[in-house]
């Protein structure tokens, strides 16, 4: 949970402190909204709840009556302690030491350091008395907590709230023995120097008096200040811990310019925070400079009036003990004690309070419009974070035994900080994606305006809306000039020296053994990997930069569906709304229509681990189908798909006027769709039409034939092999590959039934 404001109402806090639940404020009530960065109405609101916290905190310590009394006792002991301590002083100088009675002046030094043990002892019966005084507040806190946590189920909550309660203990703590060492010291200071001289008093208690003064003065602008930057600087660790984990794949899905808009916003807001912060520190060293340290300016400055009064010179070197020695400490520690701790005690109860107020469960159907989207590594059911993220890019692994974190996966993109050559995000993309109207469309379709939904064509079909290629018709799609990448310095390169370039608008499989490099390639496209040498660009753009970026989606095996609504999860990767009606035509070009209207409409909520894999692949796809991205990157994206419903999401990719399709195939019919397919070998890649390459390469062939069920064999070794036969029309069946003239089995075949008919891309034939 990312719990970064103090809103709500204060009940807890102050109900604890003061008394039975009875006292509280419900929610709603004046009190809430405390802490509202920027004050204004709800600043006021939370001034109110401030005020009504002291008032019941008031409540609270009169009710305690008794622990007070023993607190006050032994404090008393403190502050005879503090008075010995320049009193003796004093008297060890004049009567002893400057007398020449070495003797008087050690008597005194001894009862001193008398004092200092009683004291000791003192502090030590103190904090007893304070456990009787703390221990009750806690004590409420957690029986408050827990009763709620009892009520609502919620263990993690409850968790890290009964951790806020010890902080809230230890804080409260903090700050009765900050204010009373101030008071009790002060108070035997002040009376020590009146015992010596009263004129001492005229020039250490005006200062004193003003520098406290000050420090109350500031004190709650200063609290809130101090609230603000606490507030900001937890939405800034909530968004990172938010973000981190996902980079892989905001890099994937060429988010890196919202992602880091958002995050600059976080940063922004607390570079701001601690600039206000950091004015009303001033004043605050401001009143400990004249509340401690202007004194010692002064005593040393009036020093020949002082003497001339009748001050001796003990006294003088007594009252600067007092005010070095107990007045400027103890005036520090109030300082930053009360400031800082009374501003986290406050944010801490205001956050237990929270707790009879939950934040709504789930975030409205329009929750773009609203602010931030949940993420993949937002545990399911988990309210969005406050701020507004626009952005955001589903984390990997959040779903326990569904989406697997990246390192799980082999031979996926490299994990976070693994792969040696990986683009850190933010110097990937500095800028914002461009706006899609901004480039020239390629398929200029009147009705087909980015981001709306043209009318349905003519065959029934929902006619995709138009993407904007990123840099015109005759710029390739992917361009790739002698790429080589390793993993490792010394490691052998994966791709070797490849060029590559494929025309905008075509449709490109990518094959070849399992670790060939497959995934590496789009990895290497999507800008995530960096190559030790070549060129990669996209759309006309090199890779990495924020144009190539935006001109790509990457859709990984695994599919990131988030807790959220069916349409925030299809709407994710788009800068504004998306129509109803434009998700409902891309979940039908895609095939996910039917899932849709099981799981309840596009308003439905998901609940991504009662997903198959293959369901999570359906969203996933058609999401990135909706995108603004030309180019889709499919690694084995649909790998949990039947071939059917595969073939249908494909052809929908391919169908995206304007859009480049380039898919790493685990099935041959996969390849088939392909204009072109990619073989990749190493140093010996290969690049063709289907036809040419089972002619060409013989692993292609060898390929073709493992992609279908059999017995083991021998690679490039078929059981069948037809060459520029006379008539061959039937082309494959599982363990059957060819075209018209060429047929290749990796399987015994009983009989190859001729045919014209090619389905599925070389479907047709007998199986053996
Ligand atoms: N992060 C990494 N660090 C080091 N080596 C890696 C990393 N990711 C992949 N590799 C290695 O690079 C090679 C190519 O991996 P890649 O995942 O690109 O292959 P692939 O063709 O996609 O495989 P598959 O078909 O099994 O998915 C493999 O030998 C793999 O072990």
């Amino acid at each position: 949970m990312t719990d970064t404001s103090a809103r709500g109402g204060p009940e807890a806090g102050p109900a604890a402190l003061g008394g039975p639940e009875r006292d509280a404020t419900g929610p709603g009530g004046p009190e809430r909204g405390a802490a509202v960065p920027g004050g204004g109405p709800e600043g006021d609101r939370g001034d109110k709840g401030g005020a009504a916290l002291s008032v019941r905190g008031l409540r609270f310590l009169l009710g305690r009556r008794r622990a007070l009394a023993r607190l006050v006792f032994w404090s008393v002991l403190e502050t005879g302690q503090t008075f010995l301590m320049g009193y003796g002083t004093a008297r060890a100088l004049d009567e002893g030491f400057l007398r020449g009675r070495a003797d008087t002046g050690l008597a005194w030094l001894a009862v001193t350091g008398a004092g200092v043990l009683i004291g000791a002892y003192g502090t030590a019966r103190i904090h007893a008395a304070l456990a009787a005084l703390v221990e009750p507040l806690r004590d409420r806190l957690v029986h408050r907590v827990v009763s709620r946590g009892v009520r609502t189920g919620d263990p993690g909550t409850l968790s890290g709230l009964t951790q806020q309660v010890e902080i809230a203990r230890d804080t409260f703590a903090g700050l009765v023995m900050v204010s009373r060492s101030f008071v009790f010291t002060a108070a035997g200071a002040l009376a020590g120097l009146f015992a010596l001289a009263p004129p001492l008093l005229l020039v250490v208690g005006p200062p004193l008096a003003a520098g406290v003064a000050l420090f109350a003065l500031t004190l709650r602008p200063l609290a809130r200040r101090q609230e603000e930057f606490l507030v900001a600087d937890e939405a800034l660790a909530g968004h990172l811990g938010t973000v981190c984990p996902g980079l892989r794949d905001v890099t994937a899905t060429g988010a890196e310019a919202q992602v880091a808009a958002g995050t600059g916003e976080r940063v922004e807001a607390e570079l701001r925070a601690a600039r206000a912060l950091a004015h009303w520190g001033v004043l605050r060293v401001a009143s400990l400079t004249v509340g401690g340290q202007l004194p010692i300016v002064l005593l040393l400055v009036t020093a020949p009036w002082l003497l001339a009064h009748g001050v001796t010179a003990g006294a003088l070197v007594g009252a600067l003990a007092y005010v070095t020695q107990s007045l400027l400490p103890a005036l520090r520690n109030l300082v930053h004690g009360l400031g800082t701790s009374g501003s986290r005690l406050t944010v801490v109860l205001r956050r237990l309070s929270r707790t009879d107020a939950p934040e709504p469960r789930h975030a409205p159907a329009n929750a773009r419009a609203q602010g931030p989207r949940p993420t993949d590594d937002t545990p399911a059911g988990t309210p969005p974070s406050p701020g507004p993220v626009p952005h955001q890019v589903p984390g990997p692994g959040s779903i326990p035994g569904r989406n697997p974190a990246p390192e799980a996966v082999p031979s996926r993109g490299p994990a976070p900080g693994a792969a040696p050559h990986r683009v850190p995000a933010s110097e990937a993309v500095p800028d914002r994606n461009p706006a899609p109207e901004a480039v020239p469309s390629r398929s200029p379709a009147p009705e087909a305006v980015p981001g709306r939904v043209p009318a349905p064509g003519a065959s029934g079909q929902p006619a995709p809306r138009s993407l904007s290629a990123a840099a015109g018709a005759t710029v390739p799609a992917v361009e790739l000039a002698g790429v080589t990448f390793a993993y490792g310095p010394a490691s052998e390169p994966v791709v070797r020296g490849l060029d590559l370039t494929v025309p905008a608008g075509s449709h490109l499989a990518v094959v070849g053994p399992s670790g060939v490099g497959k995934s590496t390639l789009t990895a290497l496209v999507a800008g995530l990997l960096t190559p030790r040498c070549g060129t990669i660009r996209v759309g006309g753009h090199p890779v990495p930069g924020p144009e190539a970026a935006a001109g790509r989606v990457l859709i990984p095996q695994e599919a990131y569906v988030f807790s959220g609504t069916l349409a925030e999860n299809l709407a994710y990767l788009r800068a504004g709304p998306v129509p109803e009606e434009e998700l409902r035509a891309a979940s039908e070009a895609v095939g996910l229509a039917p899932l849709a209207d099981r799981l309840g409409g596009l308003g439905a909520r998901v609940d991504p681990a009662s997903l198959s894999a293959g369901e999570r692949q359906l969203i996933a796809l058609t999401r990135a189908y909706l995108s603004d991205a030309p180019l889709a990157l499919l690694d084995e994206a649909t790998c949990h798909l039947d071939p059917g419903t595969e073939e249908r999401a494909e052809r929908a990719f391919a169908r995206r006027p304007g859009g480049t399709l380039v898919v790493v195939a685990h099935r041959i019919s996969s390849a088939r769709r392909a204009g072109r397919v990619l073989v990749m070998d190493g140093r010996n890649s290969a690049h063709g039409r289907h036809e040419e390459l089972m002619r060409t390469s013989a692993l292609y062939r060898d390929l073709v034939g493992s992609w279908a069920p059999g017995p083991s064999r021998r690679r490039s070794e078929p059981a069948l092999a037809l060459r520029d036969a006379d008539r061959v029309d039937a082309v494959a069946g599982p363990g059957l590959a060819g075209d018209g003239r060429h047929v290749v089995a990796h399987r015994p075949v009983g009989e190859v039934q001729a045919s014209g008919d090619l389905r599925d891309g070389g479907s047709l034939g007998r199986e053996g």
